[in-house]
């Protein structure tokens, strides 16, 4: 399930459940004649309902949907400026499933500040209005059910990035894993004929990789390859993103970078590269092809295929080196 299904569904039941409730709320204020209740319950239970609405019209674009932060304001404000005029103490406990559902349905910040905006002023009025030790019984649960809640919700937020960094980080290095580069670079395609802006790719080779493999081992390979991705973060630029293709390989995707600028950052690398101290290995260097998209670079393939062949000419110079190879001049 996407996670656009996942929060349509469980908006859904928040609303759904929450018009349910307080429209009972009502009908049992009305059964008693407590009518400023009924009132209340009834445009909660109409808020709560158009926010359902609004979750079905606005389903496709649900992680996106600002309107929801609209919705559940109006929700607190209506039951607090109802706490202020009437005096019914009871209804300082309907703040209890308000809570819930800001932190069920708004980004977690955003959540957990609507209901703190609600709490502070509901706890001022309990202890103005209610013996010491009812308000304190009254608030405290209220903050005890928004901590467990808000520790749920961030739960919930951390496991899930920790899946989506294992599916696209390869755990060696920290950088992107190759699987990812495919459908990052399609991206970046994508957006670049979106915006109209250049950008470039770095295929990255340790030189004399498999005779160091032979020499030292895997395991320090394995240390030399996250040492050198640490060192990429170190040299490239925010934007700029590093992925790990297989043992001895790296690819770089530069956002608005031009030829001239590849061309200053690859040679940054080679150099910085060339110059440091490596544990184990001591002297590393490495072979870099370069290239830049071109408006007929529309598939990740034929950018690949461009940065692989330059780096194979970087390789034959000797390693150490700097290629980069233009795209073919376009047929008339
Ligand atoms: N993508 C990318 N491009 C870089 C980087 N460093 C340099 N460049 C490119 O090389 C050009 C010249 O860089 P520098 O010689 O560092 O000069 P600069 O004007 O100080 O570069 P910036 O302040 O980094 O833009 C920049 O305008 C960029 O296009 C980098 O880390 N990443």
């Amino acid at each position: 399930m996407t996670e656009t299904r996942l929060r349509t569904w469980t908006h859904s039941v928040g609303y759904g459940l929450a018009t349910v409730f307080i429209f009972a709320l009502a009908l049992q204020n009305l059964r008693y004649g407590f009518y400023p209740l009924f009132y209340l319950a009834a445009g909660l239970a109409a808020l709560t309902a158009a926010g359902l609405m609004y979750t079905i019209v606005s389903r496709k674009y649900q992680l996106a949907a600002a309107g929801h932060l609209l919705i559940l304001a109006g929700l607190n404000s209506a039951l607090l400026a109802a706490m202020l005029v009437t005096s019914t103490a009871g209804i300082s406990h309907w703040i209890m499933p308000l809570l819930l559902l800001n932190l069920l349905i708004l980004p977690l910040r955003y959540g957990l500040m609507l209901s703190l905006l609600l709490l502070a002023p509901t706890a001022a009025l309990l202890f103005l209005r209610l013996p010491t030790a009812d308000a304190l019984t009254i608030i405290s649960g209220a903050f005890i059910l928004l901590a467990v809640a808000v520790l749920y919700v961030w739960h919930y937020d951390h496991m899930a990035q920790s899946a989506e960094d294992l599916a696209i980080i390869d755990p060696a290095t920290g950088a992107h894993n190759g699987r990812f580069l495919d459908e990052a670079l399609h991206k970046e395609i994508s957006r670049a004929i979106t915006i109209g802006h250049r950008f470039s790719v770095i295929h990255l080779a340790i030189d004399h990789a498999s005779e160091a493999t032979d020499l030292h081992g895997t395991a320090p390979m394995q240390a030399l390859r996250r040492d050198l991705t640490r060192h990429l973060f170190g040299v490239i630029r925010a934007g700029d993103t590093v992925y790990s293709l297989n043992n001895a390989e790296f690819f770089l995707i530069l956002p608005f970078t031009a030829e001239e600028g590849v061309r200053v950052i690859a040679e940054r690398i080679r150099r910085t590269i060339s110059e440091s101290r490596w544990p184990v290995t001591g002297k590393v260097t490495v072979s870099l092809g370069c290239t830049t998209r071109v408006n007929s670079d529309t598939l990740a393939d034929s950018l690949r295929t461009r940065a692989d062949t330059a780096m194979h000419k970087a390789r034959k110079r000797g390693g150490d080196s700097v290629w980069f190879s233009p795209a073919k001049p376009s047929q008339p």
